[in-house]
């Protein structure tokens, strides 16, 4: 049998990305920041979640390269920026888009959310 040595970093920020989202129960991966997106569908993601009004956490995936890489692995979701809500993947822009406009979206901000 050949012993394998774990992959100590990859299990890291793993466990990292898992504690984000257990610890924060609205949190956006994204590229850049709430105030400076980079990526059009990143800054549409924060305009849907600044009309909501409620605080949430972000991860800005161009500063995190290992998150970058390992959370579509664990999230089964191939891009950014990618919506948790209560450790449930929602999913990316067009979906966040979508469920804000029938309406779904807001509520369920606002469950896992208290106002600031
Ligand atoms: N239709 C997607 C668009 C998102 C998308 O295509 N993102 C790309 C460009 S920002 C991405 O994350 N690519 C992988 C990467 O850059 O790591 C959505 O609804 O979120």
């Amino acid at each position: 049998m050949t012993e394998q040595t774990p992959n100590t970093a990859a299990n890291d920020v793993e466990q990292l990305i898992r504690d984000q989202i257990k610890d924060n129960k609205v949190i956006l991966y994204m590229k850049g920041t709430p105030q400076f997106p980079q990526c059009g569908f990143s800054a549409k993601s924060i305009e849907v979640l600044t009309q909501i009004g409620r605080p949430f956490a972000f991860v800005n995936i161009l500063e995190n390269p290992e998150i970058r890489a390992t959370l579509p692995k664990i999230a089964n979701w191939p891009t950014f920026p990618q919506l948790w809500i209560d450790g449930e993947l929602m999913g990316g822009s067009d979906i966040i888009l979508q469920m804000y406009q029938s309406g779904e979206l807001k509520p369920l901000v606002e469950a896992n959310s208290p106002a600031a």
